[in-house]
């Protein structure tokens, strides 16, 4: 086996490890990695991105922000670039929502090209999410809140990768939403 596949099966295994009791919020409760999974396959055949360290970062995007993964874990299994991408994704979760919200629209435009991916496919794998079923507990509004906020995020990643860009404009088109 080519060593590029065997890194990726190395990743998935972890990930999913990682991720194995969490679920998504559909009324269906789809296992939680099948998001992380998702975004990595967008990459890679929506975005045409063959950058491994980009998959594998997207495939363990989600590790340190919702299970007890530490970056120093990260980096000691997978190095110190896919540990550094991951940590720009990350979100500080002991900050109040609103604010982790407002700087994810302000950090966007300084992350690495490579962080910029993986929020890209991350965004576009979340609202294809929300069209195809609403969250629990979630109102139209709060979807719709949802879109307007992902759109201030997208407009910090443009001139990362046109595919995905394209594919983004369109789902907020059809909100009403100008990027
Ligand atoms: N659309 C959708 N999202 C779901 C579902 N289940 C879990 N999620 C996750 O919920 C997050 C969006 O919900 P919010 O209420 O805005 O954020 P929060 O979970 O951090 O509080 C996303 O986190 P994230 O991936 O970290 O991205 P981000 O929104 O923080 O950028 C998304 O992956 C689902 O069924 N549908
Ligand atoms: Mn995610």
């Amino acid at each position: 086996m080519n060593s590029d596949a065997a890194l990726l099966l190395e990743t998935v295994q972890f990930a999913a490890e990682k991720h194995r009791n969490q679920k998504r919020k559909d009324p269906e409760e789809t296992p939680y990695i099948n998001h992380p999974i998702g975004v990595a396959r967008i990459l890679s055949h929506e975005g045409g991105v063959t950058d491994i360290e980009v998959l594998q970062a997207a495939l363990l995007h989600d590790t340190v922000e919702d299970t007890d993964t530490t970056p120093a874990e990260l980096e000691a299994k997978f190095g110190v670039t896919v540990a550094r991408i991951v940590q720009e994704v990350t979100d500080d979760k002991s900050l109040p929502k609103q604010e982790r919200k407002r700087l994810q629209v302000e950090h966007a435009p300084h992350c690495s090209q490579q962080a910029k991916l993986v929020k890209l496919a991350d965004k576009l794998y979340n609202l294809r999410d929300l069209n195809r079923c609403t969250p629990v507990g979630w109102t139209a509004e709060r979807v719709q809140e949802y879109f307007l906020w992902a759109s201030e995020v997208v407009k910090g990643l443009k001139g990362t990768n046109s595919a995905l860009e394209k594919k983004l404009e369109e789902l907020f088109k059809e909100r009403g939403v100008q990027l």
